[in-house]
């Protein structure tokens, strides 16, 4: 049954829809949507949940470095320095990511118990009591590395409720551009930690560490407040009965009067997908995520693009860099990671001006493919090229490591990097949104928690021939996106379900015609035809 069905029993006061294509909510809403100054702001403080997920990551490459932190945390070297074993190391990285995994899965159910605003500003405040614990350990690590599965939790259950939130709030015409602003933020957040971390690191003061962790105390308390001065996700809102702020807040967000004909449309569409999926069953049932119409494909299919960001490779870059690049030679590693940040940064931001003009699709595949080839070159030069014993003798095969790594992270800044947060938004109808985003996102943290623990390990080993695994993956990647996802720029929510659920062929559904789809549901039926039969027969 198509979403665009008027329901014969619609509250007397919701909206017939506006049968004109150009009406909004079509396959074309960019001429009509305005880009408005609060859809603008409701995506930047939103975003600071991404800011916190990058900077608590980001940071502690650089402190397995400072003196001080070695010396509390560390173990004992027989030279009588301290230093990490690959063990402690993994730990101290990955609990963050274990805190995330947990965090991803309670998300969805608080996001739909108390509203995607408040669990925002629930789950920030997560990430001020982790800081605190991290912050007070003088010489415990296992303390610090409770402290980061806490803000862990927060981050993880940040990553599924801010794309949420900001997916269902905005306009279809920047709904891409504002759902990556997420990711622009992760990438920020890295690049201020590493900064931070750099200045920091030369300060002698015992304890310099706890100026670029304790920060982390601030942002979340910024996001945890400022996002209560925001209105709530307006799809959420109605789904709760609350249709009269759910129309308010669709009309401000466009910059509309509330009884304009795109937010009458939209209000329509929502009811109508409302309707259909209540119609499914009477009380959720997560088996549901499987059964429902076309709910097999798309979360499987958002488990493996979520898991496919990780497989990228970006990670290993981002974790280890530091480590990486000081085995090349180079001699300011810190320098190295700060570079790879701002590639990640500046990347991301060319990103966001490409996401709602060229398709997902286009950008998903073209990324992967470049990524790959960066890691074939990364894993052949530091193979052959690279004198592992006394690299600053290969000064050139030093050079072009750190170039592709550049290369890589741009192309995963511009496309895998924002895209899936967008794509893992959109997949999804209202009603299994927030349980299948927590679970993909999940798959997204288990990814980066087996990256982050077992990459020393196998690097260890198998020496820069591990990018080979990454190039592999890459080559997956873009066969899956060319044969199982549907392009969604430029479509509403209510939209993509139908285009999934109608099974679209992928490869062909940048040209779907909403409007004809439109068009076609409105023909009278053979069975309405007979029902009205009967109709009239009484
Ligand atoms: O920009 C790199 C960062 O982006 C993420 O993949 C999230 O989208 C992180 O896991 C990574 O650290």
């Amino acid at each position: 049954m198509g979403f665009f069905k008027q329901k014969a029993d619609a509250p007397a006061q919701e909206p017939k829809r506006d049968p004109s294509p150009s009406s909004g909510g079509s396959g074309s809403p960019s001429q009509q949507e305005r880009v408005t100054l609060l859809a603008c702001a409701l995506g930047a403080i939103a975003a600071i949940g991404g800011f916190i997920f990058g900077y608590v990551s980001g940071q502690i490459s650089g402190f397995f470095l400072m003196k001080d932190y070695a010396r509390r945390f560390g173990e004992l070297q027989s030279d009588g320095s301290y230093d990490f074993s690959a063990a402690r190391q993994g730990t101290i990285v990955g609990l963050l990511c274990v805190g995330a995994l947990i965090g991803s899965l309670i998300a969805g159910k608080m996001a739909d118990t108390v509203g995607r605003r408040l669990s925002i500003s629930m789950f920030a405040f997560f990430a001020c009591v982790g800081t605190i614990i991290e912050i007070s350990s003088s010489t415990h690590w296992v303390q610090f590395a409770v402290g980061r599965l806490v803000t862990g939790l927060s981050i993880g259950a940040l990553s599924v409720v801010v794309p949420m939130y900001q997916s269902e709030s905005t306009p279809a015409v920047i709904r891409g551009v504002i759902v990556s602003s997420y990711q622009l933020l992760i990438t920020m957040g890295i690049w201020t930690a590493e900064m931070v971390n750099w200045g920091t690191e030369t300060k002698s003061n015992s304890g310099a560490w706890r100026i670029p962790n304790g920060l982390t105390f601030a942002w979340a308390l910024v996001l945890g407040a400022g996002i209560l001065f925001l209105p709530e996700s307006p799809r959420f809102a109605y789904s709760r009965g609350r249709v009269d702020e759910a129309r308010q807040t669709i009309a401000r967000l466009h910059g509309l009067s509330t009884d304009s004909d795109i937010v009458n449309n939209q209000i329509a569409d929502i009811q109508a997908k409302i309707d259909e999926e209540s119609e499914n069953t009477a009380a959720f049932s997560w088996t549901e995520i499987f059964t429902a119409p076309r709910m097999f494909y798309r979360t499987v299919l958002g488990i493996v693009l979520q898991a496919g960001q990780q497989l990228t490779g970006a990670n290993f870059f981002f974790y280890f860099g530091t480590t990486v690049f000081a085995a090349t030679g180079i001699s300011n590693s810190y320098v190295t990671q700060i570079i790879l940040g701002s590639v990640n940064v500046f990347a991301t931001i060319i990103g966001l001006f490409i996401i709602d003009r060229f398709g997902r699709r286009v950008i998903l595949m073209t990324g992967a493919a470049w990524m790959m080839m960066c890691f074939l070159v990364y894993a052949f030069v530091g193979h052959f090229a690279l004198d592992h014993e006394n690299p600053m003798l290969t000064p050139k095969a030093g050079s072009a490591l750190v170039t592709f790594s550049c290369l890589a992270i741009a192309a995963f800044a511009v496309s895998w990097g924002p895209l899936v947060w967008t794509v893992n938004a959109e997949l999804y109808p209202i009603r299994y949104r927030s349980f299948c985003m927590g679970i993909a996102t999940a798959s997204n943290w288990f990814w980066n928690f087996l990256i982050s623990f077992f990459t020393r390990f196998i690097t260890d080993k198998i020496d820069y021939f591990y990018g080979l695994i990454f190039a592999g993956c890459c080559a997956a990647l873009v066969v899956i996106v060319f044969f199982f996802l549907i392009e969604s720029k430029d479509r509403t929510l209510e939209e993509i379900d139908t285009m999934y659920v109608q099974h679209v062929n992928p490869i062909t559904s940048s040209r779907w015609d909403a409007a004809q789809f439109r068009d076609e549901m409105r023909q009278p039926q053979p069975s309405d035809v007979h029902e009205h039969a009967h109709e009239d027969e009484k």
